[in-house]
């Protein structure tokens, strides 16, 4: 039995080893799972001497740009044959969520591979397997030796995890992303457990919300009126009686996903000094995902409505509030939806197109007016980003960079659209 490339790993990680060696492109992505940029405490400076280091191997100039103080955009480029056309974005975050490492069955941050070849690892699919892909699928495209028309820019991001507004959300309006002249982007999506993938065109607006509820104060033992908890209770009340209304369209629309409903859910109460003291002051605080076909304005005012009717003195103040819509066409006659769709088709994929339940940096894209296509080539995978044991098996990691070794020449051949010389 050959000794698995990485089998020192392996065994300090507690994972077994592979018996047949492992593609050098498994290993990258293993490597780059091992670093800890891990929020709260991201190591952003492990991932810029790997990401220096992959401009070196590939051979391609990177800006760093510091958007906010310790937050770089880092920007490799690989310039087209004709550099005037509107480019194409391949973005990524180099970032990750914390773990609870007690629930995992492997050192979340050893890229243990199991016998199945199962990589267990903190990102292995949100998102340092589509970094690597991005990586990989231009060095082999650079390897065939082809070049392409439209420029390619591989971006690395900081920030996404915890809402992108020291990364993305501040370089898009930078002159040095305006510089880039991007034509149409590319970003995370979801697993698929299924054999389709999924695309996204689009993501509901996230709006995080803390409702304030002031009341009569007293003694514990008294039933004092107009107190904070009943107003409080009221307000829940309308907040969760939506959220069934909402679960049960979900549950009973057959074409619907998860994108196509607003969910609500309750993540935080604050209020209160002691048992028998009655609280002058009770907040609760919402997690709500609204589709971009929901009227904003409409929604705002049903906020009210809840508030006034649940007692007086009641205020709301939104900690996240996105007001943008805007989705990607997915439309045949549009160039770059064209170009993306008919490379999978060619490659016999079944693509599902969905909003994004949750956000990610395309929100940022989109709202600049740009095309973004949130995409992740795992399908037959359950869907484990921010879960325990997140994985990813590595044949399915592989096919994803044949995936892009499609799609980005398919991308970035798009013919000079109206308006570009
Ligand atoms: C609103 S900023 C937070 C961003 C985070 N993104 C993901 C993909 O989990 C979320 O949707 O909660
Ligand atoms: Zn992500
Ligand atoms: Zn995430």
């Amino acid at each position: 039995m050959l000794p698995d490339k990485d089998g020192p790993s392996d065994l300090t990680g507690g994972g077994i080893q592979s018996n047949s060696r492992e593609d050098p492109a498994v290993s990258l992505f293993r490597e780059y799972l091992r670093l800890k940029t891990v929020h709260p405490e991201p190591d952003y400076d492990a991932a810029l001497r790997f990401l220096d280091r992959m401009a070196v191997e590939l051979g391609l100039p990177m800006q760093k740009v510091e958007v906010c103080p310790g937050k770089v955009v880092a920007i490799m480029t690989w310039e087209g044959t004709n550099p005037s056309l509107k480019s194409i974005l391949l973005n990524s975050h180099t970032d990750v969520v914390p773990v609870y490492q007690e629930h995992w069955k492997y050192d979340a941050f050893a890229a243990v591979k199991d016998g199945e070849g199962n990589i267990y690892g903190r990102g292995t699919q949100d998102m340092k397997c589509v970094t690597i892909q991005y990586i990989e699928a231009v060095r082999r495209l650079q390897a065939a030796g082809k070049r392409f028309a439209r420029t390619i820019h591989l971006m690395f991001v900081p920030d996404e995890e915890i809402g992108g507004h020291e990364g993305m959300e501040t370089f898009v309006k930078h002159p040095k992303f305006l510089n880039l002249n991007i034509g149409f982007a590319l970003d995370e999506g979801l697993a698929n457990p299924a054999e389709a993938f999924t695309v996204f065109y689009g993501e509901r607006s996230p709006w995080w919300i803390t409702v304030h509820c002031p009341g009569s104060p007293g003694h514990g033992s008294r039933f004092v009126e107009n107190t904070a908890a009943e107003k409080l209770r009221r307000v829940i009340n309308s907040f969760l009686d939506f959220r069934e209304k909402e679960k049960h369209r979900l549950s009973t629309t057959e074409c619907f996903t998860l994108g196509d409903v607003t969910t609500v859910n309750m993540t935080m109460v604050k209020g209160g000094v002691a048992y028998n003291v009655i609280p002058c002051e009770m907040d609760v605080s919402f997690d709500m995902r609204i589709p971009p076909t929901v009227n904003l304005q409409e929604f705002e005012e049903q906020i009210k409505r809840w508030c006034k009717e649940a007692g007086e003195g009641i205020t709301y103040k939104f900690a996240q509030k996105n007001m943008n819509q805007s989705t990607t066409s997915t439309e045949e006659s549009d160039p770059w939806w064209n170009a993306f769709s008919s490379a999978c088709k060619a490659m016999n994929m079944t693509l599902n197109k969905e909003i994004f339940p949750a956000a990610t940096d395309s929100r940022f894209i989109r709202a600049i007016g740009l095309p973004a296509i949130g995409f992740s080539p795992m399908n037959r995978t359950p869907i484990l980003l921010h879960d325990h044991n997140e994985y990813l098996n590595e044949q399915v990691f592989l096919r994803g960079i044949q995936v892009y070794e499609r799609l980005v020449p398919a991308l970035a051949s798009v013919p000079p659209l109206p308006g570009e010389v």
